[in-house]
């Protein structure tokens, strides 16, 4: 048996993942998705070894969600208590430039957590429960929060700044923050070990209801497409990513929509689901193949935005070594792969297909060997960085 676990909670928008963690070994002891939160319809699935147990039920909040998890690790184990807990870690979407790595969880960093609600109005707030509830249950061991800013507190200043009126940008700390920062930094660092290259100049594509793009050369990030909030940036399930600001003054002066409707329009009804009414890309392909014109247009301009950004990171890097593919949709659609490569055949990059097509939860090279640039599809783990990052401050 393990002598020690770290639990690590991942509140996103709507959902909540779980990992018991063996950092010395990597291996998930246990695991657990609460998905589609506040909706009419939930899901909760738990792993313990090969026992797996699944329950559909509405889930009321993350603070419901999470003490359901706990029950679920009761009555199904592990128990927490010979797990050996001895931290909890919990991912934090936006810190802001306050922390550049983890930090043990008190008071104060609760209240900077939630000054920054703003800048993180999906997942601050969720996190906030997952904090409030995780330290009530497990009283004893440190809490360490993880954010996904960290890795890009060091862009370059020419990256993170916006050109905005230097004062009002400094008084109200408006710059670029980026997000995905734990799972862009821990799918480069995979991908220099795999290709065995410290030099790397590589591009990430984190693609899942969320998305975003980064360039990292070597072990420091030098763009990424996130901003003052996870809005900026790629298209992505539900949120617009870039888009002219202009439109703001627009929708409020001649469509006469008040600031929360139109936040709610960009951030949870646009994007993939407000192009097709679909934010799952599954469903959006299978209308694509059934023919459906705003289904394949949808799709063409997920992969022009990817296109731009990668041209582009390529030519703020002087080059591209590797391009690598994560999260839900990177690590799964083979097909948009294959389009997102073919549209840059320009760069060196392309896929082998019989490598692309096959499935698996390996990190793997998908191009075909000796090409310019190599093509991987790397699966993310945030809840092992985290784990890790947590026990450093042990
Ligand atoms: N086989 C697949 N093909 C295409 N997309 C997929 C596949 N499996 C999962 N996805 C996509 O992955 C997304 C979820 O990715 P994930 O990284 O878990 O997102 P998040 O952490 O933002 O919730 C879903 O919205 C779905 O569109
Ligand atoms: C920052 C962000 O968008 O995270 P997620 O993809 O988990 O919603
Ligand atoms: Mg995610």
């Amino acid at each position: 048996m393990t002598t020690r676990t770290v639990l690590v909670i991942n509140s996103g928008s709507s959902s909540i993942k779980y990992q018991l963690v063996d950092p010395d070994s990597g291996q998930a002891l246990a695991s657990g998705l609460v998905e589609r939160i506040g909706e009419e319809t939930g899901a909760i699935i738990h792993k313990h070894g090969q026992d797996v147990t699944e329950l559909a039920e509405p889930v009321a909040d993350h603070g419901a969600g999470l003490s359901e998890v706990l029950r679920l690790f009761e009555e199904k184990g592990p128990t927490l208590a010979e797990a050996h807990v001895v931290a909890v870690g919990h991912r934090v979407v936006q810190g802001g430039k306050y922390f550049s790595g983890p930090v043990i969880i008190d008071d104060e960093v609760v209240s900077t957590i939630e000054r920054l609600v703003p800048l993180g109005p999906l997942h601050n707030p969720a996190h906030l429960k997952g904090i409030e509830v995780g330290r009530a249950l497990l009283a004893d061991v440190p809490h360490v929060a993880v954010f996904d800013t960290a890795f890009f507190q060091d862009l370059p200043e020419e990256a993170a700044r916006y050109a905005l009126n230097r004062e009002i940008a400094d008084r109200y700390e408006i710059r670029r923050y980026g997000a995905h920062g734990t799972s862009h930094q821990f799918v480069s660092g995979e991908v220099r070990a795999l290709l065995g290259r410290e030099d790397l100049k590589q591009v990430v594509l984190h693609l899942g209801n969320g998305a975003s793009a980064s360039a990292v050369v070597g072990r420091h990030a030098v763009e990424t497409s996130m901003g003052l909030t996870p809005l900026e940036g790629l298209v992505m399930g539900g949120r617009t990513g870039d888009i002219d600001p202009a439109a703001v003054f627009h929708l409020w002066r001649v469509a006469g929509l008040s600031i929360d409707e139109i936040d709610q329009l960009f951030n949870r009804a646009s994007g993939m689901k407000g192009l097709t009414g679909d934010n799952d890309m599954r469903e959006v392909w299978k209308r694509v193949d059934a023919g459906e014109q705003e289904a394949r247009d949808a799709m063409d301009i997920y992969l022009h935005r990817l296109t731009k950004y990668v041209g582009a990171y390529a030519a703020v890097m002087g080059g591209l070594d590797a391009l690598t593919f994560t999260a839900g949709i990177g690590e799964n659609d083979a097909r948009l792969r294959a389009e997102l490569c073919q549209r840059l055949a320009f760069l060196g990059l392309e896929v082998d297909d019989a490598l692309n097509g096959t499935r698996s939860d390996e990190a793997r090279v998908v191009s075909p060997e000796g090409s310019r640039a190599a093509v991987l599809v790397v699966p993310t783990n945030e809840e092992l960085a985290i784990a890790r990052q947590a026990l450093t401050l042990l």
